[in-house]
């Protein structure tokens, strides 16, 4: 049996008193690339914003790396891409300043980056594909590129455990095989997965497992469902309704 990363036991989670996810019970073991997927507003956001301890729980229990949700500390243990880059547009920041900024919980603010820092931050740019961008500033690059960029800080960080909020809604093709490349390679390197979707297109081979949340619950937990399912068709209308609350301290800090 492989060891858990994350085990959400008979989670519930609402927001002013309305419940969302009312018992959801999740076990992600290491070296796994699990998809939760959805209807829109079936509550996919929710579950990942309660893993990270950035909504709480009503009812339940979350255990990350064996530690009770409330006792954990080692935050650079989890990459977080969050669905978008959000606010914070006219910072003429770099490719590889924002890569650079993945590093921090690892170094320390205060410590000035070593040569560790900097060939880690080199492999996540070559990892996704955005090594002959890294001095182009962020804000010139096409919204599969942000999103790559992102992906890249997370993996600077190196850490075990990726947790991606749709990281490939809107992108390009080339964006799409990047990145699940990049996800290919961090799983052979001993890392787990767990994201968002509502596209898989070229994810679809690097998924293990599928999570399908419906009704406050899990309705299905097993393998990929077939493309023909709702939530996986390409052209699935889908929209965001979320308001500017994306949680701007892991995407800044
Ligand atoms: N901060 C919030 N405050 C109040 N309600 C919220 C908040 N965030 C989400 N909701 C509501 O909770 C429900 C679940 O939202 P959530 O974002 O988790 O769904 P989702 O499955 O990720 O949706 P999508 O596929 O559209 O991204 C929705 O009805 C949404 O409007």
């Amino acid at each position: 049996m492989s060891t858990p990363v994350i085990i959400v036991e008979h989670g519930a989670v609402g927001y002013d008193g309305r419940p969302v996810l009312r018992d959801v019970s999740l076990t992600v073991t290491a070296g796994e690339v699990v998809a939760v997927l959805g209807a829109n507003g079936s509550g996919k956001s929710t579950l990942i914003r309660a893993i990270l301890g950035l909504v709480p729980l009503g009812a339940g229990s979350i255990t990350l790396f064996d530690r009770p949700l409330r006792q954990f500390r080692q935050w650079q243990r989890i990459g977080y891409v969050p669905q978008r880059l959000g606010a914070g547009g006219g910072v003429p920041a770099t490719v590889r300043e924002v890569v650079a900024s993945g590093r921090l919980a690892r170094r320390g603010v205060l410590r000035p980056p070593g040569a560790a820092d900097r060939a880690a931050v080199d492999a996540a740019l070559r990892a996704v594909g955005l090594a002959d961008r890294a001095s182009d500033p962020v804000a010139t690059l096409s919204g599969g590129q942000q999103q790559r960029t992102l992906i890249a800080r997370a993996l600077a960080g190196q850490p075990e455990l990726l947790i991606l909020d749709e990281p490939t809604a809107g992108v390009d093709a080339a964006s799409q095989e990047a990145f699940a490349g990049a996800l290919r390679d961090f799983v052979a390197d001993g890392g787990t997965v767990l994201l968002v979707a509502h596209e898989l297109g070229p994810l679809r081979p690097v998924i293990s497992r599928a999570v399908v949340v419906h009704q406050g619950g899990i309705c299905h937990d097993g393998a990929v469902p077939d493309p023909a399912g709702h939530h996986a068709e390409p052209d699935h209308d889908h929209v965001h309704p979320h308001g500017p609350d994306e949680p701007a301290g892991l995407w800044s800090n």
